[in-house]
Formats: C-alpha cells, structure tokens, sequence
C-alpha cells in the first residue's frame, strides 16, 4: 500500500522532551516520550494503543494528528508530510489547515474542553461554520437538533439551549463527540474518552462512537490503560490493539490475536491485570511483572526496555535491542521480543538473576 493511501502514517517517530533539572534549571534530561514507533493507519480503521501511565500513548496520539512535533521521524496525511505543510505556508498538496481539520481529538475531560459560557448549540454551530459555511441558520440549526437526538439527547431543541454544566459527564461527552464529528475527519484521537464516564455508561459510549463511525466514515485512534475497554472497542471494528512500553510499540496486532495470541511478557502482564479477558488469570493470583516499579523514562534501560520487569528475561536482554518480528508469520501480528526469533541468542543465555532494587535503579538514575 502506497503511503498516500494511509489515512496517517508514522514512520520511526521518536519525540524527546528536554526537562530542566537541578536548581536554577541548570541541569537537562531527555524525556524519550515516543521513541522509534512506526504505524499506520487506514480508513475507517480502529487502533487503540494501550500501555501504563507515562509509555507515551497521548504524545504519539497528538503526533498523529499532527498536535504534536516529531523530533525525529515522519508523520504524514495521505502522502503529505505533515509538518512540511506546516512550514510551506500554503504551497503543499495539502493544505495544513485542512489536514488539522481532517484529524480531531476527543479529551478524556469533555467538561475542560467545553466552553463554560457557551450553550451547545452554539458549540456545535463552530464546526458547521468552518466545514460549511454557505450553510443557512436554519439548516444549521436544523442538522445540530438531528444530531442531538442521534445521540440520544432528546428533546434536541432543549438540550442545544443548555451550557456545559447543565449536562452530565456522558452528555459533554457526546456533545465533544458530535463536534469532533461536524468537522468531516478522517481520524478522531480519542485520548481517554470513556475512561472518566461510570462504568456502565463506558460500552453506550464506545458503541455510539463505533456507530456514528459508520455514518462518518472515520478512522479512531482510541487510547486506554485499561485493555478490556481497548480490546471491546477495537474488536467490534475489526480492528487492531498496540502495546506500548516507555515509547515504544512492543505488539501491534489484530484484537484476536493480542487477546487470544498474546506474545509479548508486557502484553501478557496486561492481560493477566484484565481478569475479564485473561480465563488462566485467577488460576495464579501472582503478578507475572519481576516488579511492579516502572524505570524512569529519563534513563530507560539498556537492551529490551522491559527487561527490568519480565519474568522471562535473560542476560541477553540486558544488552541486546529486540527488533520487530512478525508473530508466527503473521504480518499484520508484530512484537518485539527475543523469544519469537528461535535462533536468537537469547535461547543460550543465562537466566537473568534477580534484577535487585539497586540495579533497577541504577538503570533508572544512570
Ligand atoms: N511537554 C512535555 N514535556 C516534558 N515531558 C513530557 C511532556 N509531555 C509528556 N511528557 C513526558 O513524556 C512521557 C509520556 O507522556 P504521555 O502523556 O505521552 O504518556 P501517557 O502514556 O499518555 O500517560 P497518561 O496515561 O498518564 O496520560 C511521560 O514521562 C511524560 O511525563
């Protein structure tokens, strides 16, 4: 598939942050957010990255849709490089506005990202008016009433009178949704949308967006902690679930191979932390993780990131960078771990001792 056919495509992203440590800031540190993730992603896609706090989802989303500037790697819309339009004031294929109207977010605080003083309807008249602005008032108030009720929020006419705090969680919600929705995108990152809604409010959430999906011909970038919401929405699109580990992407795969066919120790830690998911989980009450500590992103470790943690680490992994393999032939199944290339030496080398606090540490403070 030629590039222009992705909707979005990252190649080797990395994106460093320079923190200022130490008193008066005189000290840096690279924070390694994101660091050599390539993905992409296709029309009316699923992809829902999922990891702990702190691996990176959100800066590699906001990449995505072009929020976010790489330090190294491309980020392209359909064959065109996002940030090359950016600096070509105007002479690229496309255009940058069009691009950054073309990918939108959703927030997982919907109430932060309303307008106190605004009313809905006036809200949602901001997205008609950029994407359609022969539109009448009248068909525009017309079009904002259909997709109220659409998404459940009848009457329509009184809801589109009301301001943000007249509406509960799951209403700003969808009210961020539909304006997401008004601007025609091709992507929606949806960064934590469900995860401040109650529980069983969550799945009508996932399911409305996968619907109005359908409606709106749109891609998702769905991003979650929690794989049980990740793999519910991906899996009713037929879509894909991506493992990330302090800026990297360990598995990339289809949800029923991520689920059923896990093959990375972190996606399996993950699935183990699912009960709903995992049916071997309650067998061994006991954490699969050598450690429960995450290494500070500032000074990863060396070789296989997830070293530190793996119950099936060996001295290899200290030194060696796993590539990406694909999983049992499967292309569109990749994962970056030792133990799915038989002729690796990691199959020869020593158990890894106990990794000790201290040695934790010190890979985190070198
Ligand atoms: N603007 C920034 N400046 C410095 N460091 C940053 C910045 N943005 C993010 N980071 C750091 O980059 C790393 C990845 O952050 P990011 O928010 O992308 O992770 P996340 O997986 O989305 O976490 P969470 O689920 O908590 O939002 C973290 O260590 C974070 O502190």
């Amino acid at each position: 598939m030629s590039s222009d056919e992705h909707v979005v495509s990252l190649q080797d992203i990395e994106v460093h942050f320079e923190t200022d440590t130490g008193i008066f800031g005189r000290d840096s540190d690279i924070v390694k957010a994101v660091d050599g993730v390539s993905l992409d992603i296709e029309e009316n896609d699923v992809v829902a990255l999922v990891g702990e706090s702190g691996c990176g989802k959100t800066t590699l989303g906001k990449t995505a849709i072009g929020v976010q500037r790489p330090t190294e790697g491309q980020v392209e819309y359909r064959g065109q490089d996002i940030w090359e339009a950016r600096d070509s004031s105007g002479s690229s294929s496309i255009p940058f506005k069009q691009i950054r109207q073309s990918l939108q977010i959703i927030h997982q605080d919907p109430g932060a990202s309303l307008n106190p003083n605004k009313t809905v309807m006036h809200t949602l008249s901001v997205p008609l008016r950029a994407t359609q602005p022969q539109m009448t008032t009248f068909d525009r108030r017309e079009r904002i009433h259909e997709m109220l009720s659409r998404v459940g929020m009848e009457p329509p006419e009184a809801y589109s009178k009301r301001y943000p705090h007249q509406l509960s969680g799951g209403e700003k919600q969808r009210v961020a949704l539909i304006r997401a929705l008004l601007m025609n995108p091709d992507l929606i990152l949806a960064d934590e949308a469900v995860s401040a809604l109650d529980v069983s409010l969550r799945i009508d959430m996932m399911d409305l967006m996968l619907e109005l999906q359908d409606q709106f011909n749109t891609s998702y970038l769905f991003i979650s902690h929690n794989l049980s919401n990740a793999s519910y929405v991906a899996g009713e699109a037929d879509g894909r679930i991506g493992i990330m580990y302090l800026g990297e992407l360990v598995e990339l795969g289809p949800v029923d191979e991520i689920v059923k066919n896990p093959k990375h120790p972190y996606t399996k830690a993950l699935m183990w932390a699912a009960p709903s998911l995992d049916p071997n989980a309650d067998a061994d009450p006991s954490s699969p993780l050598r450690t429960i500590d995450v290494p500070d992103p500032r000074n990863p470790p060396s070789g296989c990131r997830f070293h530190t943690r793996c119950p099936e680490a060996r001295e290899a992994c200290k030194n060696d960078v796993p590539g990406e393999l694909a999983v049992d032939g499967h292309t569109d199944h990749t994962v970056t771990c030792f133990r799915e290339d038989d002729h690796h030496d990691y199959w020869h080398s020593p158990e890894l001792d106990e990794v000790s606090t201290d040695e934790a540490d010190t890979a985190a403070s070198d």
